[in-house]
């Protein structure tokens, strides 16, 4: 496995404080790459549309929320079609991997990449390369067409297949070089884009006319810059099934106690939102919000006094949760995945046999503890209406952009409206639950202790700090 990109940044200054943060193109190292007219404007459905086109000069601003006296903040390319672009039909040649972790709408960004190239741009060859990475060097490949992608939106995981690990850029380069493949597209998280950012820069270290294009799906919400991951809000709907099974058995026997692990390895958004959404949940736990089990006001006493309360209780927690010292021992802490992710132990069982052994041990209280893990079952299901239109949109602004000539970026959108990131703004830093207005809303609407310390609660403004400065705002 390669380490990330070092792409110099693309910065572009004028004046009133403007800052565009923009993407590579392949005219920075192929100058005399000749343009056509886009082909869209004579396609019936999109000549029809007022201003279809993107003004090469909109940007889309990260920040939307500024003082008199603050800076404007980064500006990003928008996501659109062009008037010219840098291939003619004819010659396009793509490539769609997934990679990573399933997630809900892979199929469909696959499905509507062919679609949206075959339909818009004309183009006749499609490759699926499958089985992740690796699949470059080592798997068989699929042509795809409108007709064999025609309903794969409906199905849940990925039909090109998925793997962690198998990164070896040179063989990648190879194979995309060897097959005449001249647009790559890349569906996957936080390390899949890690990946793509180190294609693209051997890619332009060869000087080849290769557009690389990352497409963002992350369950766990753990990227920056852009709003939202596709595939997070299907898997908090799906996550509020499990919640409510964890309510009804527990508010059903005296004392009852249910507990739902969710996915989250290092970020807690799918535990924060599914029990925002849910309002049945008594606790939620993340990471990045250290709690302890034994002392005055914490953990197990909370779980006490709200026995004796309501009778019943639900607790959620993120799978990355409880990494202090007091859980440190549970954590398998040398091991890690093929993609060099951290491997943790199942923090739901453990803190389910904590409880247990609590109430056991001085017998105070007889519970009843129903555990609950839906883990794979909120990221294998097909996406919900609003990830298929999501996803939809991803794939689209991906071929405008890799068709217009950019390269080496993600797409997504920015404060509502979709823009062209180079992946080294996504690939530094990750998106984790801070001590936000959100973690405040949750708090005061589970009415939970936060269970932190004042040197937590410095600790954590100051993480808070690191990472607004890390995403650059
Ligand atoms: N720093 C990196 N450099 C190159 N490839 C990477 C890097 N990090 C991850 N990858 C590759 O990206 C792919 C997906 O990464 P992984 O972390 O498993 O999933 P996700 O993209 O969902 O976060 C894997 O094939 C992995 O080898
Ligand atoms: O068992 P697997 O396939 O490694 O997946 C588990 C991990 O996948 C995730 O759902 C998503 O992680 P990725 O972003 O790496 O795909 C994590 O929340 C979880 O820890
Ligand atoms: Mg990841």
């Amino acid at each position: 496995m390669c380490s990330e990109g070092k792409t110099t940044p693309k910065i572009v200054r004028g004046e009133g404080g403007y800052v565009l943060e923009d993407v590579p193109h392949l005219i920075d190292y192929l100058p005399d790459l000749p343009t056509y007219p886009n082909p869209l404007q004579d396609n019936p459905a999109y000549s029809v549309v007022n201003q279809y086109f993107v003004d090469v000069n909109d940007n889309v601003a990260q920040k939307i929320v500024v003082h008199k006296s603050s800076p404007r903040g980064m500006l990003f390319r928008r996501a659109g079609p062009h008037q010219r672009v840098c291939f003619e039909s004819d010659e396009v040649h793509a490539c769609i991997v997934t990679c990573g972790g399933l997630c809900p709408g892979l199929n469909t960004a696959i499905g509507e990449i062919v679609c949206g190239l075959y339909g818009m741009y004309v183009v006749r060859k499609v490759l699926g390369i499958e089985g992740g990475y690796r699949g470059f060097y080592s798997s068989n490949t699929t042509n795809l067409t409108q007709k064999s992608v025609n309903d794969i939106h409906k199905r849940g995981g990925t039909i090109l297949c998925t793997s962690r690990g198998g990164h070896d850029t040179l063989k990648i380069v190879d194979s995309i070089e060897d097959r005449g493949i001249n647009q790559v597209y890349i569906i996957g998280g936080d390390g899949t884009q890690k990946g793509a950012s180190v294609i693209f820069e051997e890619i332009q270290r060869r000087g080849l006319k290769v557009a690389v294009a990352g497409i963002p799906k992350m369950i766990d919400n753990d990227i920056v810059v852009i709003d939202q991951s596709s595939g997070f809000d299907t898997a908090v709907e799906e996550a509020q099934r499990a919640i409510n099974a964890a309510h009804v058995e527990a508010e059903s026997i005296e004392n009852g106690i249910g507990v739902v692990k969710l996915m989250g390895r290092y970020s807690g958004f799918i535990a924060m939102y599914a029990t925002l959404a849910s309002r049945d949940v008594d606790c939620c736990l993340i990471p990045g919000s250290p709690f302890r089990l034994e002392g005055k006001g914490e953990l197990l006493e909370f779980i006490e006094k709200r026995l004796k309360e309501n009778g019943h209780m639900v607790i959620v927690v993120a799978e990355g949760a409880g990494q202090d010292p007091t859980v440190e021992s549970m954590r398998s802490v040398d091991h890690q995945d093929a993609s060099g992710n951290k491997l943790l132990l199942d923090v739901g069982l453990w803190l389910s046999q904590k409880i247990t052994d609590h109430f056991t041990r001085n017998k105070k209280m007889h519970i009843n503890l129903k555990y609950i893990d839906p883990t794979y079952m909120i990221r294998a299901i097909p996406r919900n209406a609003s990830d298929n239109i999501y996803c939809t949109l991803l794939a689209h602004s991906a071929i405008h952009g890799a068709m217009a000539g950019y390269t080496g970026f993600t797409v997504g959108p920015v404060n509502g409206r979709h823009a062209y990131i180079p992946f080294h703004r996504i690939t530094g830093v990750q998106n984790v639950v801070v001590t936000d207005r959100m973690w405040a809303r949750l708090l005061s609407s589970t009415n939970q202790p936060s269970f932190l310390s004042s040197k937590d609660v410095e600790d954590a403004k100051k993480g808070a700090t690191d990472a607004a400065v890390g995403r650059g705002e």
